[in-house]
């Protein structure tokens, strides 16, 4: 199940504090342009100690235009359990299942009626910026991508404690996903932000569980996973 993800993440700490206070997955930057860049190989160390306190969550590997050859060779050796992808100059990358983990794709909102979804087992739907920017959309398109596909639809892009719950009651998502509305700089995590968020994020999806428990939608992986 992953409803509440925190993105951008460089420090181990701050990975470790987003999972006690109750994120169930993790978003690391594998894209070197951006300031919260993590190289493949910090990625993995940076893992194999997060794993020896923590089993139950989903670490997501954040790319940009990615090459399909490069996605699988990083699968061989990092503990990912999801990549997100934002842009996609590889064609090939809208097909379904050519890398072996599931696959989120990015969509910057609002997206055009007239633009076919890519492949994916879900959407995160953010600003028409690339990633990270603390820039929000206007959450009044999402239902109508709600229309569009039964996907699970993480709602992302401008998120913070702030403006939380009323963006969670006015699109009712799957899922958030948050970077620098919890951030005290970029790639560096403020513990008393990230309280305040996951606190609120857990609160609403325990209250909204009711709702989705009649459309058998609790699990985002569950419903999404082999499902492109
Ligand atoms: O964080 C970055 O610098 C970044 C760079 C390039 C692609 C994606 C990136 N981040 C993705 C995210 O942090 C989130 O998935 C999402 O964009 C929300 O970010 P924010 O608006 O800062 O909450």
């Amino acid at each position: 199940m992953f409803q509440v993800k925190v993105c951008g993440i460089r420090r181990l700490e701050d990975a470790e504090l987003a999972l006690e206070l109750g994120a169930d997955a993790v978003g690391f930057v594998l894209y070197p342009r951006s300031p919260r860049y993590l190289s493949p190989i910090e990625l993995e160390r940076l893992l194999e100690k997060l794993s020896h306190n923590h089993s139950a969550f989903v670490a997501v590997g954040v790319v940009v235009n990615p090459k399909l050859e490069e996605l699988r060779q990083w699968e061989r050796f990092l503990p990912l359990g999801a990549w997100q992808i934002h842009g996609a100059s590889d064609t090939e990358l809208n097909a379904a299942a050519v890398v072996r983990l599931p696959v989120l794709r990015s969509l910057r909102m609002p997206w055009p009626e007239s633009n076919p979804l890519p492949a994916a087992c879900a959407y995160v739907l953010d600003s028409a910026e690339i990633g990270g920017t603390g820039k929000t959309f206007c959450w009044d398109t999402v239902a109508q991508l709600r229309q569009r596909t039964a996907k699970p639809l993480i709602l992302a892009g401008g998120l913070c404690p702030e403006n939380l719950w009323e963006a969670l009651e006015r699109t009712r998502p799957d899922g958030v996903d948050v970077s620098s509305g919890v951030e005290s700089f970029p790639g560096k995590k403020d513990a008393s932000r990230l309280k305040a968020f996951l606190s609120l994020a857990r609160e609403w999806f325990s209250y909204a569980s009711r709702d989705f428990a009649g459309k058998g939608s609790t699990g985002l992986w569950e419903r999404g996973k082999g499902d492109v």
